[in-house]
């Protein structure tokens, strides 16, 4: 039967890490919070969040009572786990509930300061989505982190508006005029904004964009900086840092370097793009990586984090997986919270009387016509031109409509000092006066346009007199406008016109008339559908938005990207709990220093190679080669009379004789099915009723997969095929392994007696028991019997980037710790001599190999390890370390991250024993 073999094994007795111990999964963990949430918002007397995470601690308690007879692994697990979760949720070491505090660091602060004399300022609230959004914000004792939008040069005022900012909560970064301006207005504003909104890179002037870019680059690192030594110096231990929006992408970084406990989250309120239009940043990398630093990513919606996660793939080549992006063993969550309003805010402001005041006179003003509302920021992603002109077409073919409709349209002034807003509104002067001058009477015109903005009283009453609303932004995170006017719209009940590429068309779709802004006719349509539709339609459209308005709250949206943060940190505890220790590597030392016979095992690819370089998602095309910095002191260990070393991998013998010729090392092809004494001729272990039946059938489907997927191949080995996509696209490469996974698993070979395994970028068909695992106690047998071995091997050091189970089971045959008789089960020793062609079924020897194949002799029978072993191996527990390369989960003693790792320990073990 097919055995199927992934990257995924579970920790086993011996690294300590594995139990079977009941431990709530994340949904299980995120349903329970928001259920408590919910209803401890409904209960009067518990309205904080810490009572859930009271209730939370308490079931781990519990859960940790009826487990009393585990080991105590699990109670210091437990021990951890609770005490992350009770860190993460603010509790007291004396059990006391508080809020926890909540560092939201935004580039602006929720209110913009204005200098009324040396050491006197007045606060305004600043206008844009994510301060209103934020501003619904009251669960947690938030303190805002961000920039007051002036530039203040003396000692003494930064003085005075830090403290008039501090009765606010907020805490200012000064930012100098330089930085500004090379920060917010060049990078943030005219490079990061206009790409992430699929505007694309600067093309005017290019030169002169090109030549400023770097050091606009560098004025943001420098700024991001700068937020980050505000935070740290107001962090305190369990606060939750909360990083906002495309200004602050280093954040995350800088803030982890200084303290990588520190709780961090990002969000962004702009879309993320293709990973097409990211890879066209200069800086795309940093800038990926930095967010990575993140505990938790979040999106408006699942295609952003989709594109982030595929730019993460293809640009950083990093695994993506539906939970995030796993870097090294760690994991980045990223998600989608779609961002609310506090629509009760709204709801309660309609019956203010001087709302009710504005509303009386707004229709008053314009009784008889029909109102058209486009509120927005100056801004080219908001389509106002757009939205103008499908106006003009609309009066064009109605004239019916030419007195009895009217368009005000609210365009905040924003980034003025960025020659892009400046051409912006002048175009957009214009083509308003052309249509005012072309459709306007004497005592009428059918735009009114107001480059101002509004108090939220006399917003609240526009949206609340609107008869059709028009979004038509180009692209748009979310666009809480639309949201707003849901809110103040349950009287009247008018339309919602609704661009397709604003995030609010995933959520108020169902309701909105979706639009494409680009599509004139069409908006134009949209127009008239809007102002004919009959009552029961907009009713009936209102209703689904109003409902989603109404639950899908700022304050919802906070608390769930909180709570997430939260689980994600103790998920990541016990993600950490599970992954076996580092190796101890001056312990390994030492006690390789004071054995006199000692094994080392090395694997190959992913152990000892030299790192493959990139070319952007793809790895060049090159052959493995060892590291170039181990290549003396490996030589050096290999002629230590009292160490062997053997290089065991899955590469074929062509490709370990050109790696490891010149050293006294034994090599062990194929997963162990080649065996060559140190600088000897090869010889096989294979066993010899190997059934080979499936490679005919398997070649076929390999055939057909590399055909269809550009750059990959497949090798050809002795008891095994490998197919690999490493050069090819990796996302195409990853949809074409698993439609072969699934045609492997249950196509013709399906009942064949081979082992499918999936690497990172391969999928390698092998026939059963050819596995490291198996073919080690063959091995072994033929190293003591050819040395001669007299002294008993007293220190084994095993050290590989191993796929399968199967093939860790090298770890566990050497474990002082498991009976042996279990570790050699079912693996038997290989037999005499037998010409390979007598196999029945096996496939012919390829060509390149036949040359080595002359040379190949069967390995002569040897006393089963079972028998010589207890001679041969003298194996305290404290002698044998065995490590996982680049592998979290494995069944090794102890992991190594990389490679390169590998290589320093491996130098430093030849540094001392040479001392
Ligand atoms: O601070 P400014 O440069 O004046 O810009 C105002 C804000 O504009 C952007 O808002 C975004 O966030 C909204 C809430 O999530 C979302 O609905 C909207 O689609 C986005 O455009 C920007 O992302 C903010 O940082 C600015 O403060
Ligand atoms: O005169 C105005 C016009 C708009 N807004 C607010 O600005 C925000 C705009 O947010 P949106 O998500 O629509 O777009 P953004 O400007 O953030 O891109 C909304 O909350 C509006 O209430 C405001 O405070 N005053």
């Amino acid at each position: 039967m097919v055995g199927f073999q992934s990257d995924h094994m579970p920790g086993n007795k011996c690294n300590g890490n594995s139990n079977s111990f009941p431990v709530p999964d994340r949904h299980e963990r995120l349903m329970r919070g928001r259920e408590l949430r919910k209803s401890s918002r409904a209960s009067p007397d518990s309205n904080s969040i810490s009572n859930v995470g009271s209730e939370i601690f308490e079931h781990d308690l519990r859960l940790r009572e009826d487990n009393n007879s585990a080991a105590p692994i699990v109670e210091r697990y437990l021990e951890e786990v609770a005490a992350a979760a009770a860190a993460a949720r603010g509790e007291r070491k004396d059990g006391r509930p508080f809020r926890q505090r909540l560092l939201v660091v935004a580039n602006r602060l929720p209110v913009s300061a204005i200098r009324k004399g040396e050491d006197s300022w007045s606060l305004e609230i600043s206008a844009g989505g994510l301060v209103s959004a934020l501003l619904g914000v009251k669960e947690f004792e938030a303190r805002w982190i961000g920039w007051a939008g002036v530039n203040v040069p003396d000692e003494i005022g930064q003085k005075a508006l830090t403290k008039a900012l501090a009765e606010k909560r907020c805490i200012p970064v000064f930012l100098d005029e330089e930085i500004v301006h090379q920060y917010y207005n060049g990078y943030c504003n005219n490079i990061l904004w206009p790409l992430f909104h699929y505007l694309g890179l600067p093309q005017e002037d290019r030169l002169a964009t090109t030549r400023s870019f770097q050091s606009q680059f560098e004025a943001y690192q420098k700024a991001n900086q700068m937020f980050a030594d505000v935070v740290n110096k107001h962090y305190e231990e369990g606060d939750v840092v909360w990083c906002h929006d495309y200004h602050l992408m280093f954040l995350p970084q800088c803030l982890k370097n200084y303290n990588h406990k520190m709780k961090v989250g990002w969000f962004l309120h702009t879309p993320f793009p293709s990973s097409e239009i990211h890879r066209t940043l200069p800086s795309r990398s940093e800038l990926l990586h930095a967010v990575l630093a993140a505990d938790l990513v979040g999106f408006h919606t699942y295609d952003y984090a989709r594109h982030f996660v595929s730019a993460c793939t293809r640009i950083l080549g990093l695994e993506g997986t539906p939970e995030g992006v796993e870097n090294q063993g760690k994991l980045t969550r990223v998600a989608a919270f779609p961002i609310g309003i506090d629509s009760e805010r709204f709801i309660r402001a309609l019956d203010l009387p001087q709302v009710k005041d504005h509303i009386k006179k707004l229709q008053e003003r314009f009784n008889g016509r029909k109102v058209m509302l486009g509120v927005d920021r100056l801004d080219m992603i908001k389509g106002i031109p757009q939205k103008i002109l499908a106006f003009e077409k609309f009066l064009e073919e109605n004239p019916g409509w030419h007195d009895k409709v009217v368009l005000l349209q609210i365009a905040v002034p924003t980034r003025t000092d960025v020659p892009e807003y400046q051409k912006l509104t002048s175009q957009v002067h214009e083509i308003v006066g052309r249509i005012n001058g072309r459709f306007g009477t004497l005592t009428a015109v059918p735009i009114h346009h107001l480059d101002r903005s509004l108090d939220f009283h006399a917003l609240c009453a526009l949206y609340a007199i609107t008869d059709v609303a028009l979004v038509t932004s180009l692209r748009d995170g979310m666009n809480l406008v639309s949201y707003e006017f849901v809110a103040c719209q349950d009287k009247k009940k008018g339309v919602l016109i609704l661009s397709e590429f604003a995030g609010a068309a995933q959520s108020l779709g169902a309701g909105a008339i979706l639009v494409n802004p680009w599509n004139i006719t069409e908006v134009a349509t949209a127009i008239s559908k809007a102002l004919n539709m009959p009552s029961a339609e907009r009713e009936k459209r209102h209703k689904h938005n109003y409902e989603h308005v109404k639950t899908h709250t700022a304050q919802e949206w906070a608390e769930t990207f909180v709570s997430e943060l939260n689980d994600t940190v103790v998920e990541a505890q016990i993600r950490t709990n599970q992954v076996p220790p580092r190796l101890p590597t001056e312990t390994a030392v030492e006690c390789y220093l004071q054995s006199n016979n000692r094994l080392l095992i090395l694997g190959f690819n992913g152990t000892l190679t030299e790192p493959i370089e990139r070319e952007g998602d793809r790895f060049k095309e090159r052959e493995l080669t060892v590291h170039p910095e181990l290549k003396q002191p490996l030589a050096e260990l290999c002629s230590d009379p009292k160490t062997t070393v053997v290089v065991l991998s899955g590469s074929c013998r062509t490709v370990l004789d050109e790696n490891f010729k010149e050293y006294d090392i034994w090599l062990a092809a194929e997963n162990g099915m080649f065996l060559n004494p140190s600088k000897g001729e090869w010889m096989t272990t294979m066993p010899e009723q190997l059934n080979m039946e499936w490679v005919d059938s398997v070649k076929h489907v390999f055939d057909y997969f590399t055909d269809r997927t550009p750059r990959s191949y497949f090798e050809e080995r002795e008891a095994s095929l490998v197919w690999s996509y490493r050069h090819a696209d990796v996302e195409f490469g990853r949809l074409q392994a698993r439609d072969m996974l699934q045609h492997l698993w249950t196509g013709p070979i399906s009942n064949a007696s081979v082992e499918v395994v999936q690497g990172s970028r391969s999928v390698e068909v092998r026939a059963a028991n050819v596995t490291k695992g198996a073919a080690i106690d063959r091995i072994l047998g033929e190293i003591v019997h050819s040395k001669s071995m007299t002294t008993p091997i007293d220190y084994v050091l095993c050290i590989g980037h191993f796929l399968t189970k199967q093939d860790e089971d090298i770890y566990a045959f050497f474990e002082p710790e498991l009976p042996r008789s279990k570790v050699t089960e079912g693996v038997k020793f290989p037999v005499e001599r037998v010409s390979s062609s007598q196999n029945k079924g096996q496939r012919p020897v390829s060509n390149s190999e036949k040359k080595t194949n002359n040379h190949v002799c069967r390995l002569p029978r040897r006393p089963a390890p079972e028998k010589i072993s207890w001679n041969v191996l003298d194996l305290k527990k404290e002698n044998y370390f065995s490590c996982a390369v680049g592998r979290t989960q494995t069944n090794a003693r102890y992991t190594l991250a990389s490679p390169d790792e590998v290589v320093a320990f491996l130098k430093e073990l030849h540094t001392l024993s040479q001392s």
